[in-house]
C-alpha cells in the first residue's frame, strides 16, 4: 500500500487540483493507496508517522510543497518507509534538487517505480531539515513569505517562486546585521555584520537560487554560506547572483561545510528549517547521514 499525505492548500490550492487527478491515475491503474489531507500545521508530520507504522506501506507520498515534505520527512526520518513526493507548492526545491518532475504524471511514475535512495537529514535546535537551514535575513524571508498576502496571489497567477524574491526586496530595507560566532567541527569562525548563514543539504533553496553549489543530500557533510560586510545596495546588486550561483565568488560571501556547527549571535536571530520559521539563535546544528529514504 502507498499512503497519500496530501496538502489540499499548497501552492494555493494547487495540491487539491493535482490530487484529484492522481487519484484517478491511481484507481484506473489499480494501485492499492491510502490518503490522508492535512488539516493544520504540522499535521502531515503525524500523518507521515502513523502510515509508517502501517503493516503493509510501502511508500508516503507527499502532494504539496517543501513544507508538507518537511514535516513528512520528520515524520519518516530513521523508519524504513521512503518518503515520494507529487510537487504542488509554489517553491519545489526538494523536487529541483532531487530531479523529481514537476508535471505530476511523471512525478507520479516516478513513485509508482519505488526506486528508493538513502539520503542524509540535517538536524536544528532538534527539528530535521531535508533541503536547507538558514539564519538571519534567511530566516526573516521565510518567516515572511509564509505570512505574506503577496504568497497567496503569486501562486495564483502560476509564478508562486517570486515570493520569495519579493520578500528579499521588502525586508532588504529594514534588516539589521550582527556579529556570529560559530564552531565548526571544533573550528572557530568569527562573522561579522552577518546578513546570513544558510546551511545546506541539498542545493536549492526559496524557489531556484542555488544557495549552496555543492551541496549534495548524500555527502555526509554539510554546506555553508556565509554572507557578511555586505552594504544594502550591494546585496541588492549581487542577489540575482544567487539563482546562478556565482555569488560564491564574491568577497563578502564565505562558504564553509562541517557536519557539527553550533552558532552564537550577538541579536536574537531567525531560524528556518526548509523555509518553515524555527526559532532563534542559539543554535546547534548536526547532520544523520543517509537517515531518510526517498523515491
Ligand atoms: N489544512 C491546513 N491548514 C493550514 N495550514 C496547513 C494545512 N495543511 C498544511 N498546512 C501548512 O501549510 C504550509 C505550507 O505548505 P506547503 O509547503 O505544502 O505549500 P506551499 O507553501 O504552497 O509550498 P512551498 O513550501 O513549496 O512554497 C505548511 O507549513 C503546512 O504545515
Amino acid at each position: 500500500m502507498i499512503g497519500f499525505v496530501v496538502n489540499r492548500l499548497s501552492g494555493n490550492g494547487r495540491g487539491g487540483r493535482i490530487w484529484q487527478q492522481v487519484e484517478q491515475a491511481l484507481k484506473a491503474r489499480g494501485v492499492n493507496y491510502g490518503c490522508r489531507f492535512t488539516e493544520r500545521q504540522g499535521h502531515a508530520r503525524e500523518l507521515a508517522a502513523q502510515w509508517a507504522e502501517h503493516r503493509d506501506m510501502v511508500a508516503v507520498v507527499a502532494v504539496g510543497g517543501d513544507g508538507t515534505v518537511h514535516e513528512a520527512a520528520n515524520g519518516l526520518a530513521g523508519t524504513a518507509v521512503p518518503l515520494g513526493l507529487v510537487p504542488a507548492g509554489s517553491g519545489n526545491d526538494f523536487a529541483r534538487s532531487l530531479g523529481i518532475p514537476s508535471r505530476w504524471e511523471a512525478a507520479l511514475e516516478r513513485v509508482l517505480a519505488l526506486r528508493s535512495e538513502a539520503i542524509d537529514v540535517g538536524e536544528i535546535n532538534g527539528e530535521l531539515f531535508v533541503i536547507s537551514a538558514g539564519i538571519g535575513f534567511d530566516g526573516d524571508v521565510a518567516k515572511w513569505t509564509n505570512r505574506s498576502w503577496y504568497k497567496r496571489w503569486l501562486n495564483r497567477l502560476g509564478i508562486g517562486n517570486l515570493s520569495y524574491a519579493v520578500t528579499v526586496l521588502r525586508l532588504l530595507v529594514s534588516y539589521r546585521p550582527c556579529d556570529v560566532e560559530l564552531e565548526i567541527d571544533g573550528t572557530l569562525v568569527t562573522g561579522r555584520n552577518v546578513w546570513l548563514l544558510a546551511v545546506a543539504n541539498m542545493p536549492y533553496y526559496g524557489g531556484g537560487m542555488i544557495i549552496c553549489p555543492d551541496a549534495r543530500q548524500d555527502d555526509g557533510i554539510l554546506h555553508l554560506c556565509l554572507v557578511e560586510n555586505i552594504g544594502r545596495l550591494d546585496f541588492l546588486r549581487f542577489f540575482p547572483r544567487v539563482f546562478r550561483g556565482t555569488h560564491v565568488k564574491l568577497p563578502t560571501v564565505r562558504m564553509l561545510a562541517g557536519s557539527r556547527i553550533s552558532v552564537r549571535a550577538t541579536m536574537p536571530m531567525t531560524i528556518h528549517a526548509d523555509g518553515e520559521y524555527g526559532g532563534e539563535t542559539p543554535a546547534a546544528i548536526g547532520i544523520r547521514p543517509r537517515r531518510l529514504l526517498v523515491l
